[in-house]
């Protein structure tokens, strides 16, 4: 049994106060027992200057140096929602990665997942468009990483809606998926705990869905409703409209007896090893 927080944020432009805010409700998940928390998508920073913040992590990483931080000096795992990060390699693309950066309980960098899916869509809320790929490039790496808890595959957000991707990370022994998320609140309120629980219910996996709540500025608004769900698909937390942070206990022998009693990851018939 290990214990785990979803830590549900109401983020704005101003990369203090969020981070400000995350730190405490870091150490209300690290006093309550916590061994793994995940922050939301944009933990730092929505609807701010993101294109500065993103050169900022190319070359002083404040955001990276925070979790380092928190992480080390809680002794916790941390999965960091996303932030903005250039490439690790040379470009001209001046776009940058929404990267989802993990950091063990020493405070070391274990994993960086790059957003693969972006958000380039219309909806029918205040804001209308959204183009994510305006501002970001996509990711081409499937992540998982192996932590205290079990073995985490690593998604963001509008990922959520591309079940090949949790597939691959099914693949790769995930036990647990997490997904950061700012979901719209018009498009949560349809899709969100279907999509959730579809893709715990599929893959036998856990599921620790942290999502900004909310108004962010005068057009955005978000759906909140963070959960952690259990391979059947049962909800073992659910956050309401409110920032604030949900616990649950996971049980690896249950994930194992699920997967004993209805092996249908083995039953498949189609894209199987
Ligand atoms: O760009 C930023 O400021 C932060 N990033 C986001 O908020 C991203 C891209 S706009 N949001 C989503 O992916 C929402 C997906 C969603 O709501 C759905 O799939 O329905």
């Amino acid at each position: 049994m290990a214990s785990v927080a979803v830590i549900q944020m109401n983020a704005g432009p101003d990369v203090a106060a969020n981070l400000k805010d995350a730190a405490g409700w870091l150490k209300l998940a690290s006093d309550q027992g916590a061994e793994l928390a995940v922050l939301p998508e944009c933990f730092s920073c929505l609807e701010g200057n993101l294109k500065a913040l993103g050169m900022e992590e190319g070359r002083s990483s404040t955001v990276q140096q925070f979790l380092s931080d928190q992480s080390r000096a809680l002794g916790l795992w941390i999965i960091g929602g996303t932030t903005p990060c250039s490439s690790q390699e040379p470009t001209s693309d001046e776009r940058h990665f929404a990267s989802c950066f993990v950091y063990d309980p020493e405070g070391r960098q274990q994993a960086r997942y790059n957003k693969m899916h972006l958000f380039d869509v219309e909806v029918a809320d205040g804001k209308g468009t959204y183009r994510e790929s305006d501002s970001y490039r996509h990711g081409d790496q499937v992540v998982s990483v192996e932590t205290a808890v079990g073995k985490v595959g690593l998604s963001v957000c509008y990922d959520l809606r591309f079940p090949e991707l949790y597939r691959v990370l099914s693949a790769q022994d995930a036990d647990i998926f997490t997904v950061p998320a700012a979901f719209t609140r018009v498009t949560g309120e349809a899709h969100w705990e279907v999509l959730l629980r579809a893709r715990a219910i599929e893959n036998q996996c856990f599921v620790m869905a942290a999502n900004q709540c909310g108004h962010h500025g005068k057009s955005r608004e978000t759906w909140g409703h963070s959960m952690i769900i259990d391979p059947w698909g049962d909800i073992l937390a659910e956050a309401g409209d409110e920032p604030g942070i949900i616990m649950a206990e996971l049980d690896m022998a249950r994930l194992a007896e699920v997967r004993r009693q209805m092996p249908c990851l083995s039953h498949r018939r189609i894209g199987a090893k």
